[in-house]
């Protein structure tokens, strides 16, 4: 008998769609499994203004293939000019869904994101009135702090200052990667979520550096030990209404990868929901899938869930591609590791 597992049609709530010939070809991947993705953007230049978002939002729809439904969920790029005015127009009329930190000099393009907290201090309290999520890239740049202990170090020196100063403040910890973003993601109220990623459910740090450096695992936040890959486990599977699915697919070249100085980021958009499945079983946890996937992450964006639903069917291995083809070259798809049994009907 074959197993199905069927649930409402999933959300990703972190997408880096990128632009252009990269849009063309990564956007299919997304759209044919998934309703909705709050897009990332820190596109060079970013999308920094409720015009340019608006204009971003056209791009993707045009790029979007005859036959796909696609909702793109916009964000905003924070800057320390970024005018609190325009921020609440952009939310009220339905275009911007959240607006994104990147500390500067944090990860991919985020050279033009925030310095100085206190600057962006009016776009905060006005996000806090009007309660349109803050979606955190949660690591310090300070070159004294390690690499490994950047988002912890993130959550006691930033990020719990933050939003004591700025109560009603909804915020998303990005992609979290450890056990002190699990604990204080599950010690916050509803007024917190945390997205979690594939792949920091499948690598830690030695599937990137044993062996040989494995460049397609490179992403950041860098995956940590392996106790914190089974802290994220355990909360991605628990159904916590905190904890939902952000798959940071975050394509590059190969080029731009395999060099003297690799770009970070996983691109899992292809084989996203196979993996997870995979995941889910080998946890135990197939029923709690929907909550993470589909449920949680509507529910703190204050968004319907999907009526459309999804069947994952169990079968013999699948075999997906190991790269894609775009307009300016190849991109490797994340590879897990282990067979994946299960494909989207
Ligand atoms: N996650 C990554 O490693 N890279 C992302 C940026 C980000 O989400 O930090 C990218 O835009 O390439
Ligand atoms: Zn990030
Ligand atoms: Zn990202």
């Amino acid at each position: 008998m074959t197993q199905t597992l069927s649930l409402r049609r999933p959300d990703d709530w972190h997408l880096h769609l990128r632009d252009g010939a990269m849009l063309n070809a990564v956007l299919p991947e997304t759209a044919r499994h998934f309703a909705r993705a709050i897009i990332m953007p820190n596109l060079v230049p970013p999308v920094v203004t409720a015009a340019d978002a608006a204009a971003y939002r056209d791009r993707i729809m045009a790029a979007l293939p005859p036959g796909m439904t696609f909702e793109p969920l916009m964000t905003l790029y924070l800057t320390e000019g970024t005018d609190p005015a325009d921020v609440r127009a952009a939310a009220q009329s339905g275009l911007v869904k959240a607006v994104k930190l990147y500390p500067a000099g944090a990860t991919t393009n985020s050279h033009g994101g925030v310095r100085d907290l206190e600057k962006v201090r009016p776009v905060l309290e006005t996000m806090a009135e009007i309660g349109l999520p803050l979606c955190i890239h949660g690591e310090v740049t300070t070159p004294e702090v390690d690499i490994f202990d950047r988002e912890a170090v993130f959550i006691d020196t930033v990020l719990d200052p933050l939003r004591r100063r700025t109560p009603g403040l909804r915020v998303v910890m990005e992609h979290i990667t450890t056990e002190e973003g699990v604990a204080y993601a599950r010690a916050g109220g509803d007024d917190l979520g945390a997205t979690i990623t594939t792949h920091h459910l499948v690598i830690n740090r030695n599937h990137l550096l044993v062996g040989g450096i494995r460049p397609h695992y490179y992403c950041l936040p860098v995956a940590k030990r392996e106790r914190h890959r089974l802290a994220l486990r355990a909360a991605a599977t628990s159904g916590e209404a905190r904890f939902f699915l952000g798959t940071d697919s975050a394509p590059h070249m190969d080029a731009a990868k395999e060099t003297g100085c690799g770009c970070a980021g996983c691109f899992t958009a292809t084989n996203t929901l196979s993996i997870l499945a995979e995941v889910f079983e080998q946890d135990g946890a197939l029923d709690r899938l929907e909550a993470f996937a589909s449920l949680n992450g509507p529910a703190f964006y204050r968004l319907p869930p999907n009526e459309a639903r999804t069947t994952l069917t169990r079968g013999a291995p699948v075999a997906y591609p190991s790269h894609i083809e775009t307009g300016d070259g190849t991109v490797t798809v994340f590879d897990p590791g282990f067979p994946l049994h299960w494909t989207v009907a």
